[in-house]
């Protein structure tokens, strides 16, 4: 028997939208043009994923008046020039302010095709179709969308709520243990930043779940989907709690932008992240050793990195923190653990924690 879709709603006022999870939902027809009412098009995927699936949205729409761009695969692509040419093909084919945009792939594509709909003569609706594990648990809810910057990650964006987010389960089946690994990362940060039964749970369930069991990831990409879903709820524009959702990111995205948005994938570098926030909260005695381990060790059953490159010292470190969005009035705010499962943003630690982490990446 197939199992029904699930479904999270994203609520925000008045406005609201849904996240249906489920398998083979590129193949309900209904489901997607229930989803996409526009009668133009614009589908914006990449070299990977378009070849694999854009085919399905093109039958979908093909009473429509429809368009694609496949961008070059990999995160330095997620960048202002990279529109560019979306752009050109939205204009070419002549569509108009009621057009909408399908972003099919992982959370470069998500973010960049969400920053066209953002932009394109000033904002058009659009539909996330996310692909990766990453994607359908965090970058594809809740309406964070740009591209990076030479000196800092996400730096040029804005927030854009997708119109509904659709989670085909079965397109799991192509996507690398790499990225399955590196979806994790996002995943085991719900569990750390705000809800302990999931931090439980994944503890016992991590090695069906990286074995790609069904039911395993079926209840994890809605159990994360319901949290962000609660945090972007409570706070939209990150004037407070959002900014959770953050735990990990500060260090990793210092990491991907020395590396130059090249070999470290987002969700290694906020897995070494996250580890060297519970480092720093176990050296302020917010938590202790023994939490600090339990959650280093979940993300290395993971299969993630648990020690940032050797060779980025703390003043490169430095440089892409002090640009960090989250910063106030020249403080550095940081996400930190004042317990498994409870984190907090703060300006208010001893500097020599921050400082005794950042000389020991390498070391430990
Ligand atoms: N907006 C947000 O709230 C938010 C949240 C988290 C992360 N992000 C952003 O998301 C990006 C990372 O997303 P990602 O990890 O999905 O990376 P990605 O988009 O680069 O996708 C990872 C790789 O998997 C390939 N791929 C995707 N789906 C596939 C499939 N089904 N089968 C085979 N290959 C497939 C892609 O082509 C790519 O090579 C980063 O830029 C990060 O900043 C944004
Ligand atoms: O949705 C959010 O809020 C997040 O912070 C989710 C993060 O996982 C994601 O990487 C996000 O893109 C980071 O945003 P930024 O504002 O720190 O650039
Ligand atoms: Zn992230």
């Amino acid at each position: 028997m197939k199992d029904e879709p699930r479904r999270v709603e994203v609520a925000l006022g008045e406005r609201r939208y849904l996240i249906v999870i489920g398998r083979g939902l590129l193949d309900d027809r209904e489901l997607l043009r229930d989803c996409v009412s526009a009668d133009e098009v614009m589908a914006v995927s990449n070299e990977t994923v378009g070849p694999l699936y854009l085919e399905r949205l093109e039958s979908a729409f093909a009473a429509r008046r429809f368009a694609s761009a496949c961008l070059p695969d990999g995160e330095h692509e997620k960048r202002l020039e990279s529109m560019l040419p979306v752009f050109d093909t939205m204009l070419v084919n002549g569509l108009s302010r009621d057009c909408q945009v399908i972003a099919l792939g992982g959370g470069v594509i998500g973010d960049l095709a969400g920053f066209v709909a953002a932009t394109y003569q000033r904002g058009v609706d659009f539909v996330q179709v996310p692909t990766t594990l990453l994607a359908m648990v965090d970058s594809s809810v809740g309406g964070k969308t740009g591209v990076n910057h030479p000196r800092g990650k996400n730096m040029i964006g804005a927030f854009h709520q997708p119109r509904a987010v659709i989670a085909d389960l079965a397109v799991l089946d192509t996507l690398p243990d790499r990225e399955l690994r590196a979806g994790m990362a996002e995943v085991i940060k719900y569990a750390l930043l705000g809800d302990r039964d999931f931090l439980d749970w994944l503890e016992a369930h991590i090695d069906a779940a990286m074995a790609r069991d069904p039911a395993a990831m079926a209840f994890i990409i809605e159990r994360c989907c319901r949290n962000k879903a609660a945090i972007v709820a409570a706070d939209e524009r990150e004037s407070g709690e959002r900014a959770l959702l953050n735990l990990g990111h500060t260090f990793g995205h210092a990491i991907e932008g020395a590396r130059g948005y090249g070999d470290w994938l987002h969700g290694e570098a906020i897995a070494a992240g996250m580890c060297m926030a519970a480092r720093m909260s176990a050296r302020l005695g917010w938590i202790s050793a023994a939490q600090r381990d339990r959650a280093i060790t979940l993300v290395e059953r993971a299969g993630l990195p648990i020690r940032a490159p050797d060779d980025i010292g703390p003043a490169r470190f430095r440089e892409f923190m002090a640009r960090d969005k989250k910063n106030r009035n020249g403080e550095l705010r940081l996400v930190l653990l004042r317990n498994l499962g409870d984190a907090t943003v703060t300006a208010d630690y001893d500097p020599r924690a921050l400082e005794a982490t950042l000389e020991a990446v390498g070391h430990e």
